[in-house]
């Protein structure tokens, strides 16, 4: 299935002022594409990333979906704050969009089962939320969103509220799973080192209005981005981005 965004565009209008958040916003998403979108503060990711998914209506254009007979296809959403249902348990809360789906109880068994073993909360299926650490808590939510299997992952920001060195470990965990899933994903970012480990194209926004600035293609191996034989290339797409936000980053940082 491959995404198609066409010409969106979304102005907020609140009793003070009118925000136009995003303009003249153009591209596809391919079948088992990784595309990161990143930016300053205020350029409209998460604005984009909800219409995308369906959360959010866009004032003008569409998104659409080709080579699929459903109307809707099947989404799912990986936010900052992973809301786990805090009277369920891992597995519970691991199988509840397979519940939602009217799944069986063996397919909802199988498949609970294998996105806790494949983002590591193997024996953790009968603890509760508040027994986790955060990166514990966004595995979980990471699982809950692969088990039903969806045409589209999108991402907004979710390890940006952990520690350094847990966020590190948990772009190593998804780049694992990803490289066995495959998914079609949409991922939202403000980390720039982040997009160029990840992405297999970065499309950078620019603020007021929020426009598509450039789109990057991350033409490296997704394996081993991090090493040190890489590192020159790495480094040079980090800067070729760094150097189309910087303004607009500035800016950002000014208006506070
Ligand atoms: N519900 C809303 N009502 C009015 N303005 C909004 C609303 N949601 C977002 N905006 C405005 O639209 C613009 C884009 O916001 P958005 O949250 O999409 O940006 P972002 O790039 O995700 O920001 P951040 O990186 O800080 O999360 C901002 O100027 C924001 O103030």
């Amino acid at each position: 299935m491959r995404i198609v965004v066409e010409n969106v565009a979304k102005t907020f209008i609140d009793s003070k002022r009118e925000v136009t958040a995003l303009q003249n916003i153009n591209f596809a998403i391919e079948e088992q594409e990784f595309v990161v979108l990143v930016g300053p503060s205020g350029c409209g990711k998460s604005t984009l990333l909800n219409i995308v998914g369906g959360l959010m209506s866009p004032t003008d254009g569409l998104v659409y979906f080709e080579g699929t007979n459903q109307k809707q296809p099947n989404l799912a959403i990986v936010f900052q704050e992973i809301a786990l249902f805090p009277w369920r348990n891992v597995f519970e809360n691991v199988v509840y969009g397979l519940e939602e789906q009217g799944a069986s109880k063996q397919e909802i068994q199988e498949k609970g089962q294998h996105y806790i073993d494949m983002v590591g909360l193997n024996g953790f299926e009968k603890a509760y939320p508040k027994q986790l650490s955060g990166g514990m808590k966004q595995r979980a939510g990471i699982a809950r969103a692969l088990s039903v299997e969806p045409d589209l992952l999108l991402m907004d920001e979710p390890f940006s509220a952990l520690d350094a060195q847990t966020r590190t470990l948990m772009q190593e965990e998804l780049l694992t799973i990803w490289n066995r899933t495959k998914l079609s994903t949409l991922y939202v970012t403000h980390n720039i080192q982040e997009a160029v480990y990840l992405a297999d194209r970065v499309i950078v926004l620019s603020r007021h209005p929020g426009t598509i600035k450039e789109i990057i293609r991350i033409d490296m191996p997704k394996t081993g981005r991090d090493s040190e034989q890489n590192r020159e290339q790495f480094e040079k797409y980090s800067n070729q981005i760094w150097d189309l936000i910087r303004h607009d980053a500035q800016e950002a940082l000014l208006e506070g």
